[in-house]
């Protein structure tokens, strides 16, 4: 089992206490899963996310990824713990807006150095995402669209065991959510990766197995 949530909670502010955000009794996603998560607008579906990259912290629980409880580690050991097993297409990209797209892939990859020839993959990638002529665009020179790409191409460029995907596809026409949905979808089926992406889209959703409603696992009340 490779995520393994037990008695969570998540608040916000002291006065969320007693109604916190996303209160989880139980959730296992085991390795080679692929699910979607819906939800209403709200409902905690990226707070979730945050919490398995570890990017934000709960008030109480454990979140054990492959073995180990993230909440346990602090913050240095757990960006260390992200770079290594988790890559995660933020839904507002999270570009550095002064690199170009090679180096906004490249900078993912040299953070924890695991890539051979990581400029040649990058490449690669930036490439199967259709961006293989604006390498080296800033993300202003780029469409939102095309922005979304190359967070995708730099999602999965150290070859993460887990990817979080928060509305990929939100802002692709049709041909190019099938250009991602394609890559995230070959990746996430070899060597038994768990894909877990969020969306609002019924025909990204049903392409899943695996289809979580937020609010079935959410025992917060009143939210
Ligand atoms: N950093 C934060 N500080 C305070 N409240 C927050 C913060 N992040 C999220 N929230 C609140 O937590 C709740 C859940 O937010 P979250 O972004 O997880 O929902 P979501 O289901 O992903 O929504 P959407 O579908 O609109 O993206 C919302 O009420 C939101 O206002």
């Amino acid at each position: 089992m490779s995520i393994l949530i037990s008695n969570l909670t998540k608040h916000y502010t002291k006065n969320q206490a007693e109604n916190p955000t996303l209160s989880i009794s139980n959730l296992a996603i085991e390795d080679g899963d692929a699910v979607a998560i819906v939800g209403k607008s709200g409902s905690g579906k990226s707070t979730l996310l945050n919490l398995i990259a570890g990017i934000v912290t709960p008030e109480s629980g454990q979140i054990v990824v492959k073995g180990t409880d993230i909440t346990r580690l602090s913050e240095s050991k757990r960006d260390l713990f992200r770079a290594e097993n988790i890559g995660y297409v933020f839904q507002t990209f999270n570009l550095i807006q002064g690199l170009s797209a090679l180096e906004n892939v490249l900078l993912a990859m040299n953070f924890c150095g695991k890539v051979k020839q990581p400029e040649a993959r990058a490449k690669i990638l930036l490439e199967r995402v259709g961006l293989g002529e604006k390498l080296h665009k800033k993300p202003s020179q780029l469409s939102v669209g095309e922005q979304q790409r190359v967070a995708q191409a730099r999602a999965i460029a150290n070859e993460p065991h887990i990817i979080l995907a928060d509305e990929p596809t939100a802002n692709l026409d049709d041909k190019n959510t099938e250009v991602v949905m394609n890559l995230l979808e070959e990746f996430s089926r070899e060597n038994g990766r768990i894909l877990i992406l969020v969306t609002h889209e019924k025909e990204v959703a049903e392409r899943f197995p695996k289809q979580l409603e937020l609010e079935s696992i959410n025992q917060s009340v009143g939210r």
